[in-house]
Protein backbone atom coordinates (compact mmCIF):
# COMPACT_ATOMS: atom_id res chain seq x y z
CA UNK A 1 0.00 0.00 0.00
CA UNK A 2 1.18 3.93 -1.27
CA UNK A 3 2.41 5.56 1.93
CA UNK A 4 0.57 8.67 1.81
CA UNK A 5 1.80 10.32 5.33
CA UNK A 6 0.02 10.19 8.57
CA UNK A 7 -1.93 12.68 8.41
CA UNK A 8 -5.73 11.14 8.26
CA UNK A 9 -4.72 8.43 10.40
CA UNK A 10 -5.62 7.98 14.03
CA UNK A 11 -2.75 8.32 17.14
CA UNK A 12 -1.90 5.34 18.87
CA UNK A 13 -4.02 7.25 21.79
CA UNK A 14 -7.00 7.84 19.44
CA UNK A 15 -7.29 4.23 18.31
CA UNK A 16 -6.93 2.83 21.47
CA UNK A 17 -9.99 4.54 22.69
CA UNK A 18 -11.43 3.95 19.47
CA UNK A 19 -10.88 0.13 19.45
CA UNK A 20 -11.98 -0.21 23.19
CA UNK A 21 -15.26 1.91 22.37
CA UNK A 22 -16.05 -0.96 19.43
CA UNK A 23 -14.58 -4.11 20.30
CA UNK A 24 -16.30 -6.95 20.55
CA UNK A 25 -13.91 -10.37 21.62
CA UNK A 26 -11.97 -8.04 24.54
CA UNK A 27 -12.66 -5.61 27.13
CA UNK A 28 -11.52 -3.70 29.49
CA UNK A 29 -11.92 -4.64 33.15
CA UNK A 30 -12.16 -2.06 35.16
CA UNK A 31 -12.25 -3.61 38.96
CA UNK A 32 -9.39 -5.32 37.17
CA UNK A 33 -7.83 -2.08 35.92
CA UNK A 34 -7.81 -0.68 40.09
CA UNK A 35 -6.25 -3.55 40.93
CA UNK A 36 -3.42 -3.66 38.95
CA UNK A 37 -2.75 0.20 39.79
CA UNK A 38 -3.67 -0.52 43.37
CA UNK A 39 -0.38 -3.18 42.32
CA UNK A 40 1.59 -0.54 40.98
CA UNK A 41 1.05 2.00 43.72
CA UNK A 42 2.79 0.15 46.06
CA UNK A 43 5.82 0.37 43.67
CA UNK A 44 5.48 3.89 42.80
CA UNK A 45 8.48 4.79 44.91
CA UNK A 46 10.51 2.02 44.13
CA UNK A 47 13.49 1.79 41.35
CA UNK A 48 11.54 -0.36 38.43
CA UNK A 49 8.79 3.29 38.03
CA UNK A 50 11.91 5.38 37.14
CA UNK A 51 13.44 6.18 33.74
CA UNK A 52 17.35 4.52 35.31
CA UNK A 53 15.53 1.31 36.00
CA UNK A 54 16.26 0.67 32.33
CA UNK A 55 19.89 0.77 32.99
CA UNK A 56 19.91 -0.53 36.50
CA UNK A 57 17.69 -3.59 36.21
CA UNK A 58 18.60 -4.50 32.94
CA UNK A 59 22.94 -5.26 32.56
CA UNK A 60 22.42 -6.29 28.74
CA UNK A 61 21.70 -2.46 28.03
CA UNK A 62 24.08 0.02 27.38
CA UNK A 63 25.77 1.99 30.38
CA UNK A 64 26.27 4.77 28.50
CA UNK A 65 24.62 8.09 27.23
CA UNK A 66 26.73 8.80 24.47
CA UNK A 67 25.92 8.42 20.71
CA UNK A 68 27.50 4.77 20.09
CA UNK A 69 24.59 4.14 23.09
CA UNK A 70 21.26 5.78 21.18
CA UNK A 71 23.14 4.14 17.71
CA UNK A 72 23.09 0.59 19.96
CA UNK A 73 19.28 1.70 20.67
CA UNK A 74 18.29 2.32 17.17
CA UNK A 75 19.46 -0.79 15.70
CA UNK A 76 18.01 -3.07 18.46
CA UNK A 77 14.51 -1.68 18.08
CA UNK A 78 14.51 -1.83 14.26
CA UNK A 79 14.93 -5.34 15.32
CA UNK A 80 12.71 -6.04 18.01
CA UNK A 81 9.75 -7.84 16.73
CA UNK A 82 8.14 -11.59 16.97
CA UNK A 83 10.61 -13.66 19.03
CA UNK A 84 8.37 -16.10 19.78
CA UNK A 85 8.70 -19.88 19.15
CA UNK A 86 6.04 -22.41 18.05
CA UNK A 87 7.30 -24.70 20.45
CA UNK A 88 7.71 -22.91 23.92
CA UNK A 89 10.17 -25.50 24.90
CA UNK A 90 12.12 -25.36 21.84
CA UNK A 91 13.48 -21.28 21.19
CA UNK A 92 15.71 -19.43 20.07
CA UNK A 93 18.90 -19.03 22.64
CA UNK A 94 21.81 -16.98 22.96
CA UNK A 95 24.46 -17.38 25.64
CA UNK A 96 26.38 -14.35 26.59
CA UNK A 97 28.72 -13.23 29.23
CA UNK A 98 28.02 -16.74 31.00
CA UNK A 99 24.14 -16.11 30.79
CA UNK A 100 21.66 -17.61 28.72
CA UNK A 101 19.00 -15.09 27.01
CA UNK A 102 15.90 -15.84 25.27
CA UNK A 103 13.23 -13.62 23.20
CA UNK A 104 13.70 -9.53 22.89
CA UNK A 105 17.32 -10.49 25.73
CA UNK A 106 18.47 -12.68 23.09
CA UNK A 107 18.17 -10.14 20.36
CA UNK A 108 20.23 -7.69 22.68
CA UNK A 109 22.88 -10.52 23.60
CA UNK A 110 23.53 -10.98 19.86
CA UNK A 111 24.25 -7.34 19.43
CA UNK A 112 26.34 -7.16 22.20
CA UNK A 113 27.84 -10.55 21.32
CA UNK A 114 28.27 -9.43 17.86
CA UNK A 115 30.42 -6.06 19.18
CA UNK A 116 32.54 -8.11 21.07
CA UNK A 117 33.64 -10.04 18.16
CA UNK A 118 34.21 -6.66 16.53
CA UNK A 119 31.48 -6.37 14.27
CA UNK A 120 30.51 -3.16 13.72
CA UNK A 121 26.41 -4.35 13.85
CA UNK A 122 25.14 -1.06 15.45
CA UNK A 123 27.19 0.98 12.64
CA UNK A 124 24.68 2.53 10.01
CA UNK A 125 27.55 2.25 7.10
CA UNK A 126 28.04 -1.52 8.09
CA UNK A 127 24.43 -2.88 8.11
CA UNK A 128 23.41 -0.86 5.43
CA UNK A 129 25.65 -3.17 3.20
CA UNK A 130 25.48 -6.36 5.71
CA UNK A 131 25.02 -9.95 3.56
CA UNK A 132 22.29 -12.67 4.07
CA UNK A 133 24.86 -14.90 5.45
CA UNK A 134 26.54 -12.31 7.90
CA UNK A 135 23.24 -11.75 9.58
CA UNK A 136 22.62 -15.47 9.98
CA UNK A 137 26.25 -15.37 11.73
CA UNK A 138 25.07 -12.33 13.82
CA UNK A 139 22.00 -13.89 15.35
CA UNK A 140 22.98 -17.30 15.43
CA UNK A 141 21.01 -19.42 17.92
CA UNK A 142 22.96 -21.45 20.48
CA UNK A 143 20.08 -23.45 20.70
CA UNK A 144 18.61 -25.99 18.06
CA UNK A 145 15.89 -23.16 17.25
CA UNK A 146 16.36 -19.82 14.69
CA UNK A 147 15.99 -16.79 15.95
CA UNK A 148 12.28 -15.79 13.50
CA UNK A 149 12.01 -13.71 10.85
CA UNK A 150 16.37 -13.39 9.66
CA UNK A 151 15.44 -12.63 6.19
CA UNK A 152 13.33 -9.71 7.31
CA UNK A 153 15.78 -8.74 9.78
CA UNK A 154 18.45 -8.70 6.94
CA UNK A 155 16.15 -6.95 4.53
CA UNK A 156 15.39 -4.05 6.86
CA UNK A 157 18.84 -3.55 8.30
CA UNK A 158 19.93 -2.76 4.47
CA UNK A 159 16.59 -0.88 4.53
CA UNK A 160 17.21 1.16 7.33
CA UNK A 161 20.74 1.63 7.02
CA UNK A 162 20.91 3.28 4.09
CA UNK A 163 18.13 5.72 4.85
CA UNK A 164 19.83 6.58 8.23
CA UNK A 165 23.09 7.00 5.73
CA UNK A 166 21.18 9.55 3.28
CA UNK A 167 19.12 11.28 5.55
CA UNK A 168 20.60 11.48 8.88
CA UNK A 169 24.48 11.09 8.33
CA UNK A 170 24.27 7.46 9.80
CA UNK A 171 23.88 8.36 13.16
CA UNK A 172 19.99 7.99 14.94
CA UNK A 173 21.48 10.65 17.37
CA UNK A 174 20.95 13.77 14.50
CA UNK A 175 17.63 12.34 14.21
CA UNK A 176 17.12 12.42 17.61
CA UNK A 177 18.48 16.14 17.75
CA UNK A 178 16.45 17.36 14.52
CA UNK A 179 13.32 16.46 17.00
CA UNK A 180 14.15 19.49 18.99
CA UNK A 181 13.45 17.47 22.66
CA UNK A 182 9.98 16.81 21.45
CA UNK A 183 9.10 12.54 21.53
CA UNK A 184 5.94 13.36 19.04
CA UNK A 185 8.04 15.22 16.55
CA UNK A 186 10.77 12.15 16.60
CA UNK A 187 7.47 9.66 16.58
CA UNK A 188 6.96 11.48 13.38
CA UNK A 189 10.22 11.65 12.17
CA UNK A 190 11.02 8.00 12.39
CA UNK A 191 7.34 6.63 10.90
CA UNK A 192 8.00 8.74 7.97
CA UNK A 193 11.58 7.86 7.42
CA UNK A 194 11.76 4.65 8.17
CA UNK A 195 9.18 2.37 6.28
CA UNK A 196 9.33 -0.71 9.10
CA UNK A 197 8.57 1.63 11.68
CA UNK A 198 4.96 1.87 9.72
CA UNK A 199 2.70 -0.22 12.26
CA UNK A 200 -0.66 1.08 11.05
CA UNK A 201 -3.78 -0.75 10.23
CA UNK A 202 -7.58 -0.59 9.98
CA UNK A 203 -10.59 -1.14 11.58
CA UNK A 204 -14.21 -0.16 11.09
CA UNK A 205 -13.87 1.48 8.16
CA UNK A 206 -11.49 3.76 10.36
CA UNK A 207 -6.93 4.34 9.67
CA UNK A 208 -5.72 3.03 12.78
CA UNK A 209 -1.81 3.45 14.29
CA UNK A 210 -0.42 1.32 16.89
CA UNK A 211 3.57 2.67 16.17
CA UNK A 212 4.85 -0.13 18.19
CA UNK A 213 8.10 0.23 17.57
CA UNK A 214 8.71 3.68 16.65
CA UNK A 215 7.25 4.22 20.07
CA UNK A 216 9.36 1.72 21.85
CA UNK A 217 12.22 3.30 20.00
CA UNK A 218 11.45 7.21 21.43
CA UNK A 219 11.32 5.37 24.96
CA UNK A 220 14.26 3.58 24.88
CA UNK A 221 16.14 6.84 23.72
CA UNK A 222 14.26 8.75 26.41
CA UNK A 223 16.04 5.80 28.72
CA UNK A 224 19.20 5.06 27.17
CA UNK A 225 20.21 9.28 27.45
CA UNK A 226 18.36 8.90 31.24
CA UNK A 227 16.10 11.67 30.22
CA UNK A 228 18.75 14.12 29.94
CA UNK A 229 20.15 16.32 27.56
CA UNK A 230 19.04 15.38 23.75
CA UNK A 231 16.70 12.86 25.67
CA UNK A 232 14.99 15.57 27.76
CA UNK A 233 11.76 15.50 25.89
CA UNK A 234 9.51 17.62 27.09
CA UNK A 235 6.16 15.46 26.35
CA UNK A 236 7.11 12.02 26.97
CA UNK A 237 4.37 11.53 28.79
CA UNK A 238 2.66 11.47 25.56
CA UNK A 239 3.71 8.40 24.13
CA UNK A 240 1.60 5.53 25.10
CA UNK A 241 2.28 1.52 26.23
CA UNK A 242 3.59 -0.51 23.43
CA UNK A 243 1.11 -2.77 21.87
CA UNK A 244 3.07 -6.35 21.35
CA UNK A 245 2.31 -9.58 22.15
CA UNK A 246 3.53 -10.09 25.73
CA UNK A 247 1.54 -6.56 27.22
CA UNK A 248 -2.09 -8.03 26.37
CA UNK A 249 -1.30 -11.69 28.19
CA UNK A 250 -0.46 -9.85 32.01
CA UNK A 251 -3.22 -7.79 31.29
CA UNK A 252 -5.15 -10.71 31.00
CA UNK A 253 -3.87 -12.62 33.63
CA UNK A 254 -3.80 -9.48 36.03
CA UNK A 255 -7.69 -10.04 35.27
CA UNK A 256 -7.55 -6.02 33.66
CA UNK A 257 -8.18 -7.21 30.57
CA UNK A 258 -10.69 -9.91 29.10
CA UNK A 259 -11.10 -11.98 26.36
CA UNK A 260 -14.53 -13.22 25.11
CA UNK A 261 -14.54 -17.59 25.18
CA UNK A 262 -14.13 -18.00 21.85
CA UNK A 263 -11.48 -16.09 21.68
CA UNK A 264 -9.76 -17.67 24.26
CA UNK A 265 -10.05 -20.79 22.63
CA UNK A 266 -8.66 -19.82 19.50
CA UNK A 267 -5.81 -18.65 21.60
CA UNK A 268 -5.51 -21.45 23.28
CA UNK A 269 -5.58 -23.96 20.86
CA UNK A 270 -2.77 -21.55 19.21
CA UNK A 271 -4.59 -20.52 16.14
CA UNK A 272 -2.40 -17.77 14.56
CA UNK A 273 -4.04 -14.66 13.90
CA UNK A 274 -2.76 -12.24 11.21
CA UNK A 275 -1.63 -8.58 11.42
CA UNK A 276 -4.66 -6.28 10.80
CA UNK A 277 -7.12 -9.14 11.96
CA UNK A 278 -10.05 -7.84 13.57
CA UNK A 279 -9.50 -9.89 16.90
CA UNK A 280 -6.39 -9.10 16.65
CA UNK A 281 -6.76 -5.04 16.44
CA UNK A 282 -9.05 -5.29 19.27
CA UNK A 283 -6.12 -7.38 21.29
CA UNK A 284 -3.26 -4.53 21.00
CA UNK A 285 -6.02 -1.51 20.92
CA UNK A 286 -7.75 -2.78 24.26
CA UNK A 287 -4.05 -3.14 25.85
CA UNK A 288 -2.99 0.38 24.91
CA UNK A 289 -6.21 1.40 26.37
CA UNK A 290 -6.28 -0.60 29.49
CA UNK A 291 -2.59 0.67 30.79
CA UNK A 292 -4.39 4.88 30.04
CA UNK A 293 -6.44 3.80 32.31
CA UNK A 294 -4.53 1.75 34.96
CA UNK A 295 -2.24 4.92 34.18
CA UNK A 296 -5.13 7.54 35.27
CA UNK A 297 -6.27 5.28 37.82
CA UNK A 298 -2.89 5.17 39.44
CA UNK A 299 -2.17 9.25 39.66
CA UNK A 300 -5.68 9.12 41.11
CA UNK A 301 -4.29 6.92 43.75
CA UNK A 302 -0.90 8.61 43.85
CA UNK A 303 -3.11 12.47 44.64
CA UNK A 304 -4.84 10.69 47.01
CA UNK A 305 -1.96 8.61 49.35
CA UNK A 306 -0.16 11.98 49.82
CA UNK A 307 2.57 9.81 48.45
CA UNK A 308 5.48 11.77 46.32
CA UNK A 309 6.30 9.28 43.33
CA UNK A 310 9.85 10.12 41.95
CA UNK A 311 9.63 11.84 38.88
CA UNK A 312 6.55 11.74 37.09
CA UNK A 313 4.91 8.63 36.21
CA UNK A 314 3.72 7.67 32.18
CA UNK A 315 2.86 4.95 30.28
CA UNK A 316 6.06 3.93 29.27
CA UNK A 317 6.88 2.99 33.32
CA UNK A 318 3.75 1.13 33.52
CA UNK A 319 4.84 -0.82 30.54
CA UNK A 320 8.36 -1.45 31.01
CA UNK A 321 7.46 -2.71 34.82
CA UNK A 322 4.31 -4.46 33.56
CA UNK A 323 6.98 -6.16 30.57
CA UNK A 324 9.08 -7.10 33.51
CA UNK A 325 6.67 -8.50 35.40
CA UNK A 326 5.64 -10.92 32.31
CA UNK A 327 9.22 -11.92 32.37
CA UNK A 328 9.54 -12.84 36.12
CA UNK A 329 5.81 -14.94 35.73
CA UNK A 330 6.24 -16.81 33.55
CA UNK A 331 5.30 -19.88 34.87
CA UNK A 332 2.33 -18.06 36.45
CA UNK A 333 1.26 -17.17 33.49
CA UNK A 334 1.61 -20.82 32.06
CA UNK A 335 -2.67 -20.98 31.61
CA UNK A 336 -2.96 -17.84 29.73
CA UNK A 337 -2.05 -17.55 26.10
CA UNK A 338 -0.27 -14.85 23.96
CA UNK A 339 -1.62 -14.07 20.92
CA UNK A 340 0.26 -15.53 17.86
CA UNK A 341 1.17 -12.98 14.82
CA UNK A 342 4.12 -13.13 13.00
CA UNK A 343 5.39 -9.92 11.71
CA UNK A 344 7.66 -7.21 11.38
CA UNK A 345 6.04 -4.39 13.89
CA UNK A 346 6.27 -5.92 17.36
N1 LIG B 1 5.29 -3.68 25.55
C1 LIG B 1 6.58 -3.96 25.53
N2 LIG B 1 7.03 -4.86 24.62
C2 LIG B 1 8.36 -5.12 24.63
C3 LIG B 1 9.26 -4.53 25.50
C4 LIG B 1 10.53 -5.09 25.18
C5 LIG B 1 11.83 -4.83 25.83
N3 LIG B 1 12.01 -3.43 25.92
C6 LIG B 1 12.41 -2.84 27.14
C7 LIG B 1 12.28 -3.71 28.32
C8 LIG B 1 13.44 -3.87 28.92
C9 LIG B 1 14.49 -3.15 28.21
O1 LIG B 1 14.96 -2.15 29.04
C10 LIG B 1 13.84 -2.55 27.01
O2 LIG B 1 13.91 -1.17 26.97
C11 LIG B 1 10.36 -5.96 24.13
N4 LIG B 1 9.05 -5.97 23.84
C12 LIG B 1 8.32 -6.81 22.90
O3 LIG B 1 7.99 -8.01 23.64
C13 LIG B 1 8.04 -9.13 22.74
C14 LIG B 1 9.19 -10.02 23.18
O4 LIG B 1 8.80 -10.63 24.41
P1 LIG B 1 9.57 -11.99 24.83
O5 LIG B 1 9.25 -13.00 23.71
O6 LIG B 1 8.96 -12.33 26.18
O7 LIG B 1 11.05 -11.65 24.89
C15 LIG B 1 8.29 -8.54 21.35
O8 LIG B 1 7.06 -8.16 20.76
C16 LIG B 1 9.07 -7.28 21.69
O9 LIG B 1 8.98 -6.31 20.66
C17 LIG B 1 8.77 -3.60 26.44
O10 LIG B 1 9.47 -2.99 27.27
N5 LIG B 1 7.42 -3.36 26.41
Amino acid sequence: MEWGGMEGILTPRESARFIAENSRDVCVDSGGVRRVAELLLARAAGPELRVDGWKALHELNPRAADEAAVNWVFVVDTLNFSFWAEQEEHKCLVRYGGKTYSGYWSLCAAVNRALDEGIPITSASYYATVTLDQVWNIFRSDSDVAMPLIEERHRILNETGKILLEKFGGSFLNCVRKSEKSAQKLLHLVVESFPSYRDVTQYKGKRISFYKRAQILVADTWSVLEGKGDGCFEDISSITMFADYRLPQILVYLGALKYSDKLLKKLLDGVMLSYGDKQEVEIRGCAVWCVELIRDCLLELIEKSGEKPNGEINSILLDYYLWDYARDHREDMKGIPFHRTRCIYY
